[in-house]
């Protein structure tokens, strides 16, 4: 007998988002879904609009931002929302390209940790920098931001995006800065946390899936990590649908241009599996 599953949980949902300055629109009525455990990716040029949409979501816009349509964040509406107003529900972990703006730059990494989270133990902490693949944990712990490298700190960016209990994350660019060895570090850090719920066997981390919308111009990246893709140009929504498909099959003449790119990166046409990351 067939059993039906029940569908997936929408985690987020963008409904028709229009961000004004003045008279100028900067985000031009979009809507997309993020379903529970789903990894998304919003990709488009620089200026197309993605760092502002996902200001929309996790409530940092500009309060001279003029926004119309919704984000609804786990069923609540937030579109309006500064993100210190915010029910737990709808708070949404967010990772930025700048690591530096997220981290106290005058105080141990452990002491951060045990400060803004509920993980107060040395074992604890050390249980959870090495779930971030953070590799000579012991001493992290004792050193500034300004001690680790790139990627060290982008994947503690993570865990503190994580600590909050959110089952939202955004990434905004997070890869960017890094060289490419630690970008597939992060990329295996994501992925890990979306798809094993690795995160999930800790107390402290979020007890339901990890669901993930990545922010990049890269396409050849969100390839290594996403499922799904929305295409933005100029504010608008392009085009949207399974990565692969998108790969293969661009429709727009903004996606054909970004694939035709990423495949002359890859000489051989072929561009990165998912699979490959965990090599
Ligand atoms: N706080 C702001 N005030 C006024 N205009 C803004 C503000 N933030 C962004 N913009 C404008 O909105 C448009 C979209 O910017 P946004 O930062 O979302 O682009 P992006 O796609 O994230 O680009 P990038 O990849 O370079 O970060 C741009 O024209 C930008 O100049």
């Amino acid at each position: 007998m067939a059993v039906n599953f029940p569908p997936p949980r929408c985690t987020l949902s963008v409904q028709n988002l229009t961000l004004f300055l003045d008279e100028k629109v900067l985000v031009d009525n979009i809507s997309f879904d993020v379903h529970e455990g789903e990894k998304v990716c919003l990709i488009g040029a620089s200026g197309s609009g993605k760092s502002l949409t996902a200001r929309a979501i996790n409530g940092t816009l500009a309060p001279y931002i003029d926004v119309a349509g919704d984000v609804i964040v786990n069923g609540v509406s937030v579109a309006q929302q500064p993100v210190l107003a915010r029910r737990a529900e709808a708070r949404v972990a967010t990772v930025f390209q700048d690591t530096f703006s997220a981290l106290n730059p005058l105080m141990s990494v452990g002491k951060q940790l045990s400060l803004s989270t509920n993980v107060h133990s040395r074992d604890e902490l050390l249980a959870l920098l090495k779930q971030m693949q953070l590799k000579d944990a012991e001493s992290l712990l004792s050193r500034l931001p300004s001690e680790l490298s790139g990627g060290q700190r982008q994947r503690l960016c993570i865990a503190f995006g994580l600590l909050s209990g959110a089952n939202l994350l955004v990434a905004d660019e997070p890869t960017t800065a890094l060289d490419v060895l630690s970008q597939q570090q992060v990329i295996k850090v994501l992925r890990q946390c979306c798809d094993d719920h690795a995160c999930s066997h800790s107390e402290y981390l979020h007890a339901s899936p990890l669901s993930l919308l990545f922010i990049t111009h890269d396409i050849s990246v969100a390839a290594q990590l996403c499922d799904r893709a929305i295409v933005m140009q100029d504010g608008k929504i392009v085009e949207q649908g399974a990565l692969q498909d998108l790969l293969s099959h661009p429709q727009h003449p903004y996606t054909q241009r970004l694939v035709k790119a990423a495949h002359q990166v890859f000489s051989d046409t072929k561009l990165p599996q998912k699979q490959a990351v965990n090599a």
